[in-house]
Formats: C-alpha cells, sequence, structure tokens
C-alpha cells in the first residue's frame, strides 16, 4: 500500500530526477508527467542503445537509507553483467533541504536478461523502488515505468509516466541533504547517529563510552589554541612539531589518540555514520584543547575545518562551482564547539603536493584518471577549507623550506595571537 502510495504521480510531480552522466557537465534532470512535453529528448546525447534502469532507496530510516545505498553499489558492481554503467542519481524536490532521495542509473549494453533478473531479484527482497525506461515511437520520446512485485513472485509495471525535462535548479541537489547527514552543528545531532548505529555497528558503544567521559571545555582558554589544517603531506605533522617545541606547547590532534582502534572501522561505513563518528572526535578533542590550554598554547593538527571541507567536498558531486556558496549556513561552526584562537590553513601547489607525497612513499601508482578526480576533490576540499567561518583560517604559504614555513607562522601567531 505505502509503495502505492509514493508511486502516484501526485506524490512524485514537484520531484525532479538527477542523472549524473559525467561529472565534468551538470546533470541530466528531468520530471515525470502524463502527458509528454514538447521538447521530449531528456537523453538524447547520452543514451545510445542501451537498456535503461532506476534504482532509489525506498525507507524512513536513516541510517538504514545510508547503509543500504553504500550496500547497493557493490551489489550491483558484483552482480550486473560489466557491459553495465552505475551512474549516481538523485530524486529531489529543487532547492529543498532534506529532500533528496539517493539513487541509481543504470545503462545497460549487455542486451541480456541477467540485468532484469538481478533488478527483480532485488525489488522482491530490499527496499528498492524500480525503473526501467523506454524510448519509442517516431519523436523518440522516453518513457519511465515504475515496476512492482505481483504476488505470485513477478515483476510487473506498475504506472508508467513521460519523461520530460526539468530545469536545471539553483541549488546543486548534492547540497541539500548536508545538514546532519555530512555535517553535524552540534554534539546531540552526531551523538544520536551513533547510538541508533550501536545494534548494527557494535564498535559505536565503545565510542560513545569514551564520549561520555569527555571533558568539558569551556568557551574561553587561558592561553591561545592555534589549529594547523591543509591537505595530506602539506606538511602539518613537520609544522605542529617544530611550532609545538618553539612555543613550549602542547600537541594534539583530532580525531584523539584514544579514537584510533575505530578509526579504520568507521571509514569503511557511508558518509552518515563515518562523518558522525569525525565529528565526536572534535568535541573529545575540545575536552582535551580545554584542559591543556589552562597550561600553555595549544597546537592542534586538523580539527572543524577538517571534519566539515572533506565532508562537503566528499557530498558535492561535480563540479567546484556545486559547492554551496560562501556565506552559506553549512560553512558555519557548530554553536557548542569550543572555538580556537587562529586557524592557519597550508596550501600547496597540487605539483609540490605529490612530489612529498612521493617522497614518502605513496600515491606512485594513481591511475591518470583517478589523478584528475582526485584534483577536483582537492580543489573542493580547499575551497570549502577557505569557506569555513567561525574562525575562518589564514591562508599560510606552505612550499617555503621547513623553517622558512615555521618562522612566518610564528610572525602570524605573535600578530594575532600576542604570543
Ligand atoms: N616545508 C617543507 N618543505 C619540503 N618538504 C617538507 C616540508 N614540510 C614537510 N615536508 C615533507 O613532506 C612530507 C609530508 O609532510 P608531513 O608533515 O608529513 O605532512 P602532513 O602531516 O600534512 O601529511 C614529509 O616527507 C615531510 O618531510
Ligand atoms: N578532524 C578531522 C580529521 C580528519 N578527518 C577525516 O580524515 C581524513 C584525513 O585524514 P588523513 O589520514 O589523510 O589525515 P593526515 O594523515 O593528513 O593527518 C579526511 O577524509 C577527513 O574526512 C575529519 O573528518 N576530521
Amino acid at each position: 500500500m505505502a509503495r502505492r502510495m509514493m508511486s502516484r504521480l501526485g506524490q512524485w510531480s514537484s520531484y525532479v530526477f538527477a542523472v549524473d552522466f559525467d561529472t565534468n557537465s551538470d546533470p541530466i534532470y528531468f520530471a515525470l508527467a502524463s502527458k509528454q512535453s514538447e521538447r521530449p529528448q531528456v537523453f538524447r546525447n547520452v543514451l545510445a542503445d542501451e537498456m535503461c534502469y532506476s534504482l532509489h532507496v525506498q525507507s524512513d530510516d536513516k541510517i538504514e537509507r545510508a547503509k543500504f545505498y553504500g550496500g547497493l553499489k557493490k551489489k550491483l558492481s558484483k552482480e550486473l553483467p560489466p557491459e553495465c554503467t552505475i551512474l549516481e542519481m538523485s530524486i529531489f524536490q529543487p532547492n529543498v533541504k532534506d529532500s533528496v532521495i539517493k539513487g541509481y542509473f543504470l545503462k545497460d549494453a549487455s542486451k541480456s536478461s541477467a540485468t532484469e533478473r538481478v533488478l527483480g531479484e532485488l525489488l522482491r527482497n530490499d527496499p528498492v523502488y524500480v525503473c526501467s525506461y523506454l524510448c519509442g515511437g517516431e519523436d523518440r520520446q522516453w518513457s519511465q515505468h515504475l515496476w512492482s512485485n505481483t504476488e505470485d513472485g513477478w515483476v510487473e509495471v506498475l504506472e508508467k509516466y513521460c519523461v520530460v525535462p526539468a530545469e536545471k535548479p539553483v541549488h546543486h541537489p548534492s547540497t541539500l541533504n548536508i545538514i546532519n547527514y555530512d555535517v553535524f552543528y552540534s554534539f546531540e545531532d552526531a551523538y544520536k547517529v551513533l547510538q541508533q548505529c550501536v545494534d548494527i555497528i557494535p564498535e559505536s558503544k565503545a565510542v560513545l563510552e569514551l564520549v561520555d567521559q569527555r571533558l568539558k571545555s569551556k568557551e574561553k582558554t587561558d592561553f591561545p589554541v592555534i589549529v594547523i589544517e591543509g591537505l595530506d603531506a602539506t606538511g602539518k605533522t613537520t609544522l605542529t612539531e617544530s611550532l609545538t617545541e618553539a612555543l613550549g606547547a602542547t600537541l594534539l590532534k583530532s580525531p584523539p589518540q584514544c579514537l584510533s582502534p575505530w578509526r579504520a572501522r568507521f571509514d569503511t561505513e557511508p558518509p552518515l555514520i563515518r562523518r558522525a563518528f569525525y565529528a565526536l572526535g572534535n568535541y573529545l578533542t575540545a575536552g582535551q584543547i580545554g584542559q591543556e590550554a589552562r597550561q600553555a598554547p595549544v597546537i592542534v593538527d586538523r580539527y572543524w575545518h577538517s571534519t566539515a571541507a572533506y565532508a562537503i567536498a566528499t557530498a558535492v558531486g561535480g563540479k567546484l562551482g556545486n559547492l554551496p556558496q560562501a556565506g552559506s549556513e553549512v560553512y558555519g561552526w557548530p554553536g557548542d564547539l569550543l572555538r580556537p584562537s587562529l586557524v592557519l590553513m597550508l596550501s600547496l601547489s597540487s605539483q609540490e603536493r605529490m612530489r612529498r607525497l612521493q617522497v614518502r612513499g605513496q600515491d606512485k601508482t594513481m591511475e591518470e584518471e583517478e589523478l584528475e578526480a582526485n584534483h577536483l576533490f582537492r580543489q573542493k576540499v580547499e575551497e570549502a577549507y577557505q569557506r569555513i567561518e567561525g574562525p575562518a583560517c589564514v591562508t599560510v604559504d606552505a612550499s617555503p623550506s621547513p623553517d622558512q614555513v615555521l618562522q612566518q607562522v610564528l610572525l602570524l601567531i605573535r600578530e594575532k595571537c600576542h604570543l
């Protein structure tokens, strides 16, 4: 019954579908209608002779949705014929926060019945909607066919809609569900996620116990708190160590050491759970900062900027321009998280960063294509770093020698923190 209710055109008429055919260009946006529009060729140029399908998750439970969506990609890649391309798709209400339902769009060039068999199986056993797409008639009009399960185990078409073009929304769909899915703006919101995971991820219990024992931090610290941020291999470890020595400071990091046993475990979880783990890490570190900053200045290797910038850059698909505008609430600082006195972001050209990674013995075998995708991702992380406020970060050129970088940073600290 619920499925029938949801599938009615009335229910879907305010929704738009977005399919990411190519990360360098805008998604293709389409909507459903009972009648074909005058510009019917929605998929012109991107679909040739392939059969197409879409799948999206049907569940009201946020954790179940996140877990299932992540697992679905793996399952599809394993079970579908290799000629089947899996593309990301979202269904959303244009510019409405928290309206996104994630899914996949399949382009199937296999001409075999294997795909339909796999999808039929999914429809029978998992919380998914499955649709197929057909292009027919003289003017090559596309239609969407929503599948349904019959009682005797067959799959039938429940409803059929015309696929019509939809306008590009002001906000890219991947920006609509950032709050409380990718970035958490209060301790409670992040805590709740891990609490709901206790049954499916037993390690959550140990993390929550640690978090329950955390030290509470005051808003104001006696000594300055300086955070060092930047992409991997920009020199954070090198700088934080020399800075700690030069200032007689205490060195801390987020996530703190006590979370190390669980970090790899949570890194395998979908963004909702993984990001909640890192968010809680900041509150643990905040407790330690509050304690240590009574006696000496504190240097922190990564903190809130890393948590938010990486989460936003991962969540926002496609181009740099898809990031939420500067000044958006997603770049705000959580009201209940200790604010540092100064945040410095080490910035490096990608060539020099790659050189340092290679010296450290990493990234040697990366494929060209992956490098390119990573380049876009790194640009998004740096841009998000720069848009985060309360405090905003100050960019430091990290290309000179370690000692020159240290001297430059000491000058900045003396100027901004009067140390
Ligand atoms: N200013 C610098 N100039 C040249 N090499 C550096 C500089 N700072 C760090 N490195 C080297 O670059 C690599 C990455 O530095 P590291 O401090 O580990 O970065 P991060 O902690 O940001 O990942 C290390 O091999 C380090 O010795
Ligand atoms: N305070 C922090 C620190 C790291 N992180 C996450 O941890 C990852 C970076 O960790 P890393 O192992 O590359 O860090 P470094 O080795 O560069 O210090 C990023 O994907 C961030 O999402 C975070 O979310 N919050």
